[in-house]
């Protein structure tokens, strides 16, 4: 059983039925309800968004990630194509609702289409939908499939910023996929010292034995202003011997060092 952001027709049960078309399906509220569901065990696996091409990452799934003990088993990417349901037509639309992420993918849309509409976030793009079935001045920016499920009508049809809208989900589990020759592994870590180069130092570790990095990313600790975890990700799995030893001499400078996960690359 796989839990999602719910209700019916997220692109995150998207990107779940992409990676197991006959699997049940479990609705959450948020990404956090999702990862914590798998932590206890009441989910098997999780299907959350970690990264959208356009808007950068999702910053509820990075802190969620750390504060609950699970690993990233694998990741998804699905192109992502918005559309504008609704009741009626264009014309009437006073209202817009979605999902942050959504509507932010969607915002030079919504400026000159709907200069004056009022925007509203939902919990997800289907809870949009949901909500749009029952108000006929609001429309909801969510799948295409999502209209035949709450009995909407699609208006617009990519309605994105840009064709190139991917998004990255996170296959979440509980035990580690064995390593496959093509991994790639998430990092997160949290370095307590601030002088010049601490940084440099630990990015030193990966450059000098050759490991290329994918991304980095930092997010506020929670702890002060200006205080960050940085979020790593490599090619290679945490049982290379390369990135297990740049790990154990980086585990020496950093507070925290935590390997999100180890699982099969898709690019
Ligand atoms: O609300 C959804 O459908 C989600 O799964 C979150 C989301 C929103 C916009 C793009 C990708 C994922």
């Amino acid at each position: 059983m796989i839990g999602v952001l719910g209700p019916e027709g997220t692109f995150s049960e998207k990107a779940a039925r992409r990676l197991s078309p006959g699997a049940e399906i479990r609705y959450f509220r948020d990404f956090e309800e999702v990862i914590s569901a798998v932590e206890v065990g009441d989910a098997d696996l999780g299907v959350v968004p970690l990264e959208n091409s356009l808007e950068g990452s999702v910053g509820a799934t990075l802190d969620s990630l750390l504060r609950h003990d699970v690993e990233i088993v694998g990741e998804i990417n699905l192109r992502i194509r918005h559309c504008l349901l609704g009741r009626g037509g264009a014309e009437g639309v006073r209202v817009i609702l979605s999902h942050p992420q959504a509507l932010a993918q969607c915002r030079g849309y919504i400026k000159r289409r709907f200069p004056e509409a009022e925007l509203r976030t939902t919990g997800s793009t289907s809870h949009a939908a949901r909500l749009a079935q029952e108000f006929p001045e609001m429309a909801a920016i969510a799948d295409a499939e999502a209209a035949g499920r709450y009995g909407l009508a699609v208006i617009e049809r990519d309605v994105q910023d840009s064709d190139e809208n991917v998004t990255r989900f996170a296959v979440v589990g509980r035990s580690a996929p064995a390593p496959t020759g093509r991994d790639k592994t998430s990092l997160a870590l949290y370095l307590e010292r601030t002088e010049p180069g601490a940084l440099w130092e630990v990015l030193g570790e990966f450059a000098t034995r050759g490991i290329n990095l994918t991304k980095i990313e930092s997010r506020p600790s929670r702890r002060a202003l200006g205080d960050y975890y940085f979020f790593i990700d490599l090619e290679g799995h945490a049982s290379d011997p390369q990135v297990k030893e740049a790990l154990a001499r980086i585990r020496e400078r950093a507070a925290v060092t935590r390997v999100l996960g180890s699982y099969p690359r898709t690019d």
